[in-house]
């Protein structure tokens, strides 16, 4: 949009680029459910480890960040990868996915995840994990490539929001990638910037970290 920018020091703020109507409406109502069934399930978390409900809430998602993707897997020979081995970053990814191609890492056994209607799959990331001691933990997980037809799948992440602080708590946690969430210091977005930098260089305006 002319005129709007990405904040500086604020990647992934700008304004979004939407297709016409009625696409965008649908999206953001979309949105706004996700966003509510995320405050839900926080609380149920929260509730489920003995805490009060509005534990997640009150500390780390009054104003979350949020971030929903539409991705199309085109076909292969079925031998390329939809997505690589990764955890999310933040608390939760409430997904939809129309065929199979998930599959998530239990021990060191790959186990497809089944396609359900009218069901979501929920993944656990980095920062539940660690704000949970471990109690929910962040499932690796990826996408296998498809053969015969496309994939659609819509993602809905909702994280702590983007300045809320992270202090070390004197744990380690092994991970995929060697990045340890128990031992980051600093904001959610500090910790968002960097893993997103990775992956999109051009998002961050940097260039890949080591
Ligand atoms: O497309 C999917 O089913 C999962 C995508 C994913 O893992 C992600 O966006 O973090
Ligand atoms: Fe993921």
């Amino acid at each position: 949009m002319p005129g709007e920018e990405t904040p500086p020091g604020r990647p992934m703020h700008g304004p979004n680029l939407f297709p016409s109507e009625p696409f965008k409406n649908v999206v953001l109502a979309y949105m706004n459910a996700m966003t509510d069934l995320g405050h839900r399930l926080m609380a149920l978390i929260a509730v489920s480890l003995g805490r009060p409900a509005d534990h997640f809430h009150s500390r780390y998602t009054k104003d979350p960040f949020t971030l929903f993707r539409v991705f199309n897997y085109p076909p292969g020979d079925g031998t390329d990868w939809g997505v690589g081995e990764h955890t999310d970053y933040g608390l939760l990814t409430i997904l939809k996915q129309e065929r199979s191609g998930l599959q998530v890492k239990l021990q060191d056994t790959w186990i497809d995840v089944p396609v359900e209607d009218d069901t979501f799959v929920c993944n656990i990331g980095d920062m539940l994990d660690r704000l949970t001691d471990g109690h929910y933990r962040s499932t690796p997980h990826r996408v296998v490539g498809t053969r015969d037809s496309d994939r659609l799948s819509w993602p809905f992440f909702f994280d702590p929001g983007f300045d809320v602080p992270f202090g070390a708590i004197g744990l380690t946690k092994q991970t995929w990638d060697g990045v340890d969430p128990y031992a980051f210091e600093g904001t959610y977005g500090e910790w968002l910037t960097a893993k997103v930098r990775k992956v999109f260089p051009e998002l961050t305006g940097t260039t890949p970290g080591p």
